[in-house]
């Protein structure tokens, strides 16, 4: 029997799932580790704690299916993009990295602008400089932190510090690469003419790979952390989301997910280059070699019911955890209870400022419509389909863009609701496909690690091989209907209250 190891590391914690080469899910593994909020609208993780996780889950997920590990013929890796770690001369690192729902750094977004110029930037990354991409929280660092600057010898993005751990190699790939404002993403090349704008040493950056090129191998010092066999290949994997891509099928033009992890993604694979003149979706390298993608981001989709959860539900959490149950459950049970619309309550779901489509580090969430009718259920719906309305104004972006999109899946935890996924099909007015769920990250990191292992002949070949999808969900006309004037008022809602926004920001 062989395997394939997938290791996704996101934001709620780093998974560990073991396949075999069909795609069957043999042992899977999570651990969960804290994300610090130091500041308002600040977002940073100790990559110390990632590299705890992972060794724990690897090792647990080979405990548990009892894989002899020289039998795993491949690892790969998918991880939270954007993510700055920093690291010294010998390899330590420098300081919490800053995550890709950090807001800190529009004033440095603004600097790269000027720098390079606005219609530049676009045709060279085919983005303009966000927030939540990498450059600007380098320059951050160089700024607010010289002294660390300047003993910096690497920089890395979150899973390929996991890769240095593992390999001992400094590497990325191209579709996580294309986050940082720093690749030309049509050349899937480091962008000399970015870098020498920046004046960022292009010695810095990571070895630039395809996902699925085999980047090194498991170090004697790893398989002793781990549990892996040493010489173990590891290859590029690829950003958590066009690793879901490829753990999802989503490898041909008319295919897209949403993802309702710890952010909100929309994901729709393309054979060419298209990019938004506005900014307000992305457009990266796919994990595919010779295809892109456009994405859309919200910040925070998952960490809404998180948040809701952490600060209001700790009766729902222990008794979750008496029962055996997972918090969630009993929450989306609780939504269950409240009708469309909330009872006439609206949440915008900006806790972390927000990213697709409207671009405002300083934008806040807010409850619209709060009366002393309202109870819980209430709440926890309003926030459900919150979320869901804040995916559905990016897919809108996607279809005036004429991105084709005739194919949905869903993934990711918030996925394992069917209360979340039926509003999704009725807010989209379509169908949405539940995909292998909350594993597609792990899966695709897998595929990709069995095309560099020579597994597969192609990642198509490694989806045709591994990549099942469950039911579909249909969209229900009545509900549709009854949704729609909600969604219209919750467009409406951002544009009205922007400047008290800044305002807050300002006091
Ligand atoms: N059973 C569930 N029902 C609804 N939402 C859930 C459920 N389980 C997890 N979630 C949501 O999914 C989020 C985590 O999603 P996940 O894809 O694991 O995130 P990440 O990859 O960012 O770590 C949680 O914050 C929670 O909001
Ligand atoms: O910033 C983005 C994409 O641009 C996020 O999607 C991160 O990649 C984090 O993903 P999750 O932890 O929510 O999976």
């Amino acid at each position: 029997m062989e395997y394939l190891l997938g290791i996704d590391l996101g934001t709620s914690g780093a998974k560990t799932v073991l396949f075999d080469t069909v795609g069957v899910p043999i042992a899977s593994h999570t651990a969960a580790y804290p994300l610090r909020q130091p500041r308002n609208g600040w977002a940073e993780q100790d990559p110390h704690d990632w590299w705890r996780a992972v060794q724990e889950t690897v090792g647990a997920v080979l405990a548990e299916s009892g894989a002899d590990p020289s039998s795993i013929r491949g690892v790969g890796l998918s991880g939270q993009m954007h993510g700055l770690v920093l690291l010294d001369a010998q390899g330590h690192v420098l300081r919490d990295a800053i995550l890709w729902c950090d807001g800190r750094t529009q004033a440095q977004c603004d600097e790269i602008t000027d720098a390079v110029g606005r219609e530049r930037l676009l045709s060279i990354t085919a983005n303009p400089s966000l927030p939540g991409f990498t450059a600007g929280k380098i320059l951050w660092v160089r700024e607010h932190e010289s002294e660390r600057y300047e003993r910096c010898r690497h920089i890395l993005l979150p899973k390929d510090y996991i890769r240095y751990k593992l390999t001992g190699e400094f590497a990325t790939e191209v579709s996580d690469a294309s986050g940082m404002n720093l690749l030309d993403v049509r050349g899937r090349r480091w962008s000399g003419e970015i870098l020498s704008a920046l004046d960022i040493d292009p010695a810095l950056l990571g070895r630039l790979y395809e996902s699925c090129e085999v980047t090194g191998a498991v170090t004697h010092a790893a398989a002793e952390a781990t549990g892996l066999s040493p010489g173990t290949v590891v290859v590029g994997g690829a950003g958590d989301n066009a690793a879901a891509a490829v753990g999802t099928g989503v490898v041909d033009t008319g295919k897209a997910f949403t993802t309702l992890g710890t952010s909100g993604v929309i994901f729709a694979h393309a054979d060419q280059v298209a990019i938004d003149p506005r900014g307000r979706v992305h457009t990266f390298c796919s994990a595919v070699p010779g295809a892109w993608t456009v994405m859309s981001c919200t910040l925070a989709a998952g960490l809404s019911l998180q948040w809701f959860r952490n600060n209001f539900c700790a009766a729902e959490t222990e008794a979750a955890a008496n029962l055996g149950l997972d918090p969630y459950e009993l929450m989306t049970a609780q939504a269950e209870r409240s009708p469309i619309g909330a009872n006439r309550l609206v949440y915008l779901p900006y806790l972390m400022g927000e990213r697709s489509p409207l671009l405002d580090s300083d934008a806040r969430g807010a409850f619209i419509g709060l009366s002393a009718i309202h109870t819980k259920p209430d709440l926890i719906r309003a926030v459900l389909e919150g979320v869901v309305y804040a995916q559905r104004q990016c897919l809108d972006v996607f279809r005036e863009m004429g991105v084709d999109v005739r194919d949905m899946a869903a993934c990711g935890g918030g996925a394992r609701s069917p209360l979340w996924r039926q509003m999704l099909a009725d807010v989209y007015g379509c169908g949405v496909k539940t995909a292998a769920s909350a594993e597609g990250p792990a899966l695709g990191a897998a595929i990709l690690a069995g095309v560099g292992a020579g597994v597969y002949g192609s990642v198509a070949q490694g989806c045709a091989a591994a990549v099942r999808s469950g039911g579909v969900q249909a969209p229900d006309k009545t509900r549709s209907a009854a949704y729609e004037p909600y969604y219209r008022l919750f467009c409406e809602l951002y544009p009205a209250l922007r400047g008290s926004f800044r305002t807050l920001a300002g006091l």
